[in-house]
């Protein structure tokens, strides 16, 4: 079902008026792909979300917010982290292949609605997402170079000072210092790697990343 969003960009050369010197052994450019994925992904509470938020905002592209099963922390709101749905909800959407790609991770279960997914990409050939390295892999298997991946990590001690700001419950602090070294081990394979320390420092390098990228 993907067939149709893929590149099929075409090039076809002007008629030829004279002979052309034998380009068989030139170098083939690598064609850009048409369609982009902006992977955000990184190491957990790094401020991954509200990156991705600020960015769909001054660059106009969708953020296309993942399907989660996972209780609702105090300070998030359904439709703005994430659709919180209930397990059978979630279940029921699996059941009609709803989701482009999904996961399952200590607290829930994970997916990125692939109705979503294509009306970003039909409106404006490219979506933000927010995932972990599994759902970095599925993109990048079917996407190729079109998904662009973006790593964002901060300290172990950032981590700690945030969560405890907001107040985050225990148990979710335990988990991401717990997960950090298995996240952040995967940050020297991404394409633009950045320590998120000032936020807004942090959207205006990745909008230069993809200036012209997209
Ligand atoms: N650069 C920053 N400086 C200080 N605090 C920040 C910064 N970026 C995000 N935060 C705060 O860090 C916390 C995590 O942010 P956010 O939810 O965007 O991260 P995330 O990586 O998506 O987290 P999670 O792994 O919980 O989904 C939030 O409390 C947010 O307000
Ligand atoms: N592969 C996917 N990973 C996802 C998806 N949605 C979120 N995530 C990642 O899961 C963890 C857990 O997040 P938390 O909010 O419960 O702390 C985090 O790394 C997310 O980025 C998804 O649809 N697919």
């Amino acid at each position: 079902m993907w067939d149709w969003l893929k590149t099929s960009k075409t090039t076809h050369g002007k008629p030829e008026t004279k002979a052309e010197p034998d380009k068989s052994t030139e170098p083939v450019p690598a064609e850009t792909p048409e369609l982009k994925i902006i992977i955000i992904t990184g190491t957990s509470g790094s401020g991954r979300k509200a990156t991705a938020k600020k960015l769909s905002t001054d660059l106009g592209i969708p953020y296309v917010l993942s399907y989660t099963t996972r209780a609702k922390r105090p300070n998030e709101q359904d439709g703005e982290h994430y659709h919180f749905v209930s397990t059978d909800e979630f279940q029921a959407m699996a059941g009609r292949d709803e989701f482009y790609e999904a996961v399952t991770l200590e607290r829930g279960r994970y997916g990125v609605s692939k109705n979503e997914l294509n009306q970003a990409l039909e409106k404006r050939k490219a979506a933000i997402i927010v995932v972990n390295w599994d759902g970095v892999q599925t993109f990048r298997r079917e996407f190729g170079q079109g998904a662009i991946r973006i790593f964002l990590y901060v300290t172990k001690d950032d981590i700690r000072l945030r969560q405890e700001r907001e107040a985050a419950p225990p148990e979710v602090l335990e988990e991401y210092l717990r997960n950090y070294p298995d996240q952040v081990i995967h940050k020297k394979e991404s394409d633009y790697l950045l320590q998120n320390i000032e936020p807004s420092v942090t959207v205006d390098k990745i909008k230069a990343f993809l200036h012209d990228k997209l």
